[in-house]
């Protein structure tokens, strides 16, 4: 399928046309001539000089290679991309073996009034660290997967950072998702690294600018399941008081 077909197709575009209204249901826009009296004052239409919002421009990255994605004030961000970092057959065998030997489990989180709602895939944790993102958290686990520990060893590598954890996201079909977030907590530093390795299926990954946030968004047809493996470095946190809905 040629690229624009398969970003069409992502966005839903193929979707049934909404019907449309027999009479138009525009508001009257005024033309500069027109004018409205109410009461002793008047008020005149103008066309505005600028745009009122510049909509960004839409890029899709594919290419190998290093992209500066935004500057900020804590620096600027950037992106690194390494298609094929393993070799298919490599890739397909240690994605059979982490679906079926993953410690899987659905999380749940809670919103900030305290309701709680599960999230739309499965994961796990590694590290010596807990990790706490939407109000819960994920404990220790420093049981790492023999695949997991190659995985980590190759990354390091490549990326010349060294990481001390792992989240691992299963989207099982295309319904699963990541909300955008921007994987800014306290626990990752200010300045965090993250390395992102992923099998299985492919799905669209959206990046917007500062800071940062990036989001899975389910789709309207049919995926098979991917899994994501994000290396991190987590710090301990400074002891908090545990507040109300702080868990
Ligand atoms: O699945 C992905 O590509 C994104 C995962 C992600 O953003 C995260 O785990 O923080
Ligand atoms: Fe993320």
């Amino acid at each position: 399928m040629s690229d624009k077909r398969q970003r069409a197709r992502v966005q839903g575009s193929w979707a049934k046309p909404l019907h449309k209204p027999q009479q138009p249901t525009a508001q009257h826009v005024p033309s500069a001539a027109e004018s409205w009296k109410c009461g002793p004052r008047s008020f005149e239409f103008h066309q505005p000089v600028d745009p009122i919002r510049e909509i960004p421009v839409e890029k899709v990255i594919e290419n190998a290679g290093d992209y500066e994605i935004s500057q900020g004030p804590t620096g600027v961000s950037r992106l690194r991309l390494i298609p094929g970092f393993l070799q298919q057959e490599e890739a397909d065998c240690m994605f059979s073996k982490l679906l079926a030997e993953l410690p899987w489990s659905q999380k749940t989180n809670y919103r900030m009034m305290g309701d709680a709602y599960e999230e739309p895939r499965l994961t796990c944790w590694y590290g010596e660290l807990p990790y706490t993102y939407s109000r819960s958290a994920m404990q220790a686990n420093t049981q790492w997967h023999p695949v997991l520990t190659t995985l980590c060893l190759g990354v390091e590598q490549k990326s010349g950072h060294k990481f001390n954890s792992l989240l691992c996201n299963l989207y099982r079909d295309g319904k699963d998702s990541i909300g955008w977030h921007s994987d800014n907590e306290p626990s990752l530093g200010p300045q965090p690294i993250i390395a992102s390795l992923s099998l299985g299926d492919t799905r669209v990954f959206s990046l917007r600018k500062q800071p940062l946030p990036h989001q899975v968004a389910k789709e309207y047809h049919d995926r098979g399941p991917r899994i994501n493996l994000t290396f991190r470095t987590i710090y301990p946190e400074p002891e908090r008081p545990s507040g109300r809905f702080v868990r």
